[in-house]
């Protein structure tokens, strides 16, 4: 439903992601890769918030469409996006905050589905209740706790009602506790509703607890494609090599979890 064929993101000549060529059907796919691997700019550039500079990234098939044009708009709407630093307005209420997302899906859907501003509150509160927060409806953004932002901002996302989630560091900014709680909403998303996850993650651990399958990058190119069970201390230690070079040398029984977090 989601592929990239070749791609290739430049910034301003330094280039971020080389050849890069996957597809995406369903499941919990995990993305992970050292500091600049170019995780990131594979998560925008699947929204089409950074355009290929060679390549495409296609939509059941179809090309993303230019920046600023209706079709990527449309496609956007499918592909609800999670954000590291949540990307609240942090003066507006958790349910204002998750109006905006209907905002992505109302206009001219609103017509054609028929939905009322009542309508959207009462699926703005669903979905506040669904990630845990119904009783924080009023409270402004920047008075909830890191975990809060991001289950507001996850809630956000839902309200368009998206067949993908694109979660960008979801957990990076988060206490333990928070990731969890967190990882479970992502996790119970992709089962119960089916919705396809593709998650940038840094622990390993939670890549295995969560993950039916994983992608590596390193230097911006492809590396690893598979399950996470296959991702064995060999290929880990060579994926995070340079970074732990500086900074930590693991010893054997580190070499598994958290090396990065
Ligand atoms: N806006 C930008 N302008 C120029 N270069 C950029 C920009 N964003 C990212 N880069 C560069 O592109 C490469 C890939 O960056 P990206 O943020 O995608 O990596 P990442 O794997 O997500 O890293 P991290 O885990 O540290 O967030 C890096 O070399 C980075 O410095």
């Amino acid at each position: 439903m989601v592929e990239t064929r070749h791609l290739q993101v430049d910034y301003r000549g330094k280039r971020a992601l080389h050849d890069v060529s996957m597809q995406f059907g369903s499941g919990f796919t995990a993305v992970i890769g050292p500091s600049g691997a170019g995780k990131s700019t594979l998560m925008r550039a699947l929204n089409g918030l950074i355009p290929a500079t060679l390549g495409q990234v296609l939509l059941d098939g179809q090309p993303l469409g230019r920046p600023g044009t209706t079709l990527l708009r449309m496609q956007q709407r499918q592909l609800g996006m999670v954000f590291q630093h949540f990307n609240l307005v942090r003066r507006l209420s958790a349910l204002e905050n998750v109006l905006l997302g209907c905002l992505g899906s109302s206009g001219a859907l609103q017509g054609a589905l028929g939905l009322s501003r009542r309508a959207e509150r009462e699926w703005a509160m669903h979905l506040l209740n669904r990630v845990g927060l119904a009783d924080h409806a009023w409270q402004r953004a920047d008075q909830l706790s890191g975990g809060q932002q991001q289950r507001v901002g996850i809630a956000r996302a839902l309200a368009q009602r998206p067949r993908v989630i694109l979660a960008d560091e979801p957990i990076s900014a988060l206490d333990p506790r928070s990731s969890a709680e967190v990882m479970d909403i992502l996790r119970d998303i992709q089962e119960r509703d089916g919705l396809m996850v593709i998650a940038n993650l840094h622990s390993l651990e939670t890549v295995r607890a969560c993950a039916g399958r994983v992608i590596a990058l390193k230097g911006g190119r492809l590396v690893f494609d598979g399950h996470p069970a296959e991702l064995g201390s060999e290929l880990t230690r060579e994926l995070y090599a340079q970074e732990t070079a500086g900074v930590h040398v693991a010893g054997p029984a580190e070499v598994d979890p958290l090396v990065y977090t």
